[in-house]
C-alpha cells in the first residue's frame, strides 16, 4: 500500500487565470492505494457525501486510467468539494504520485503534472493544471503549455471558505469570451508584480499583483458577500484579496501579524452577509508528501 497527501491550492491569484497557483499548508487529502485487477474507490471524511465513488465520474479514476494503474483508492477528503481550494486537484495529484510509487512508473513530479490534471478534465471539462501543478510540486507555480515553473515562496495567506457551493464547471461558464486591450495590459502588469513578490517572499507586492478585471469580477457574483468580505480583509490590514480559484472561497495575503485579524474580519463579514464561514490560517507550502510504504 502507499498513502500520499497532498494539499489544498489556491488558483489563479487573480492575475494569473488557469496559470498561477499556490500549494497552501492546510487543509489536505490523504489517499491510500492497493494494487487490484480493476480500480475501486472508497471516499470517507469532510463532504464525501457529494462525492462519486463511480471510477468514470471520480477524478482519481481518470487518473488511474491514464497511468494504467487500476488500485483499490481510498480517499480521505480534507479539502471540501467545490470550494475553490482544489478539492478535485488533491485528490488527482495524491492518487497520481501514489499509483506512480505502487507500479513502479518513473515519472517525475513535473511528468505527473498533465496525468493529474486528467481528473480535472472529468469535473471541469478542462485539464487546466493550476491547482495539481502546486499540489504536486509545492510553493507558487506557473503552469503553461510549455511546463511548469517553480517558486519556492513563503507567504501568509487566509483561505476563507463559505458554507455555498460553486462547482468550477459552472463558474467557467461565467469567464467572459473576450477582453479589451487595457485590461490585457493591467492584468500582464499585475501578474509580473505577483510573480516578483513571489520571488522577493514579499505579501505586499503579492498582494498588490492580485488586482484583476476580466474574471474576477464575473465570480464575485456568484459569492454572497464577496465586496464585503474583500473590504473588511483590507480593513483588517490585507494586501490583496481575490477569489481563490473558481470559488466561493476568499484568498487573502497579508503579513504574519494581520493573519489572525483579517481571518476573523472575512469570517464576520460572511456571517453579516447571512453565510456561515470558516477560515484557514495557512500560508504557501509544500506539494504531496509520500509517508507511508
Ligand atoms: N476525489 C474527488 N474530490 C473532490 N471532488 C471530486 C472528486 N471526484 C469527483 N469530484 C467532483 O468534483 C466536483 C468538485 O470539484 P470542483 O468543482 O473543481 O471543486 P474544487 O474547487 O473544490 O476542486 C464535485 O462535483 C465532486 O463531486
Ligand atoms: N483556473 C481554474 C481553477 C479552479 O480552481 P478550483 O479550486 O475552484 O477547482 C478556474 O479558475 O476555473
Amino acid at each position: 500500500m502507499v498513502t500520499v497527501r497532498a494539499p489544498a491550492t489556491s488558483a489563479n491569484l487573480g492575475s494569473g487565470f488557469d496559470v498561477f497557483g499556490v500549494a497552501l499548508d492546510r487543509p489536505a487529502d490523504v489517499v491510500h492505494v492497493e494494487r487490484a485487477d480493476r480500480t475501486t474507490i472508497e471516499v470517507t471524511g469532510v463532504g464525501s457525501q457529494y462525492i462519486p465513488t463511480d471510477p468514470d465520474r471520480n477524478v482519481v479514476g481518470a487518473v488511474a486510467d491514464a497511468l494504467d494503474a487500476p488500485a483499490h483508492i481510498r480517499i480521505d477528503k480534507g479539502v471540501r468539494p467545490s470550494s475553490g481550494l482544489g478539492s478535485s486537484a488533491a485528490s488527482s495529484a495524491a492518487a497520481a504520485l501514489a499509483l506512480n510509487e505502487l507500479y513502479d512508473r518513473g515519472l517525475s513530479r513535473e511528468e505527473l503534472v498533465p496525468v493529474a490534471a486528467e481528473g480535472e478534465a472529468v469535473v471541469s471539462g478542462e485539464a487546466h493544471a493550476d491547482n495539481v501543478a502546486p499540489a504536486l510540486l509545492g510553493g507558487f507555480t506557473v503552469a503553461t503549455d510549455e511546463g511548469v515553473t517553480t517558486v519556492d515562496a513563503d507567504i501568509p495567506l487566509v483561505a476563507c471558505l463559505p458554507e455555498i457551493a460553486v462547482s468550477t464547471r459552472d463558474a467557467r461558464r461565467v469567464v467572459p469570451d473576450t477582453a479589451s486591450m487595457d485590461d490585457l495590459v493591467h492584468t500582464v502588469g499585475r501578474a509580473a508584480t505577483l510573480s516578483v513578490g513571489m520571488c522577493r517572499r514579499d505579501p505586499s507586492l503579492v498582494g498588490a499583483g492580485m488586482d484583476e478585471r476580466i474574471v474576477t469580477p464575473a465570480r464575485a457574483e456568484l459569492i454572497t458577500g464577496y465586496h464585503d468580505v474583500r473590504e473588511s480583509a483590507f480593513e483588517a490590514g490585507a494586501d490583496g484579496v481575490t477569489v481563490s480559484g473558481a470559488g466561493p472561497s476568499i484568498l487573502a495575503v497579508c503579513g504574519e501579524r494581520e493573519r489572525t485579524r483579517v481571518a476573523a474580519a472575512m469570517v464576520e463579514a460572511f456571517d453579516e452577509a447571512g453565510v456561515a464561514a470558516r477560515a484557514y490560517k495557512t500560508r504557501v507550502g509544500r506539494g504531496a508528501e509520500v509517508f507511508d510504504i
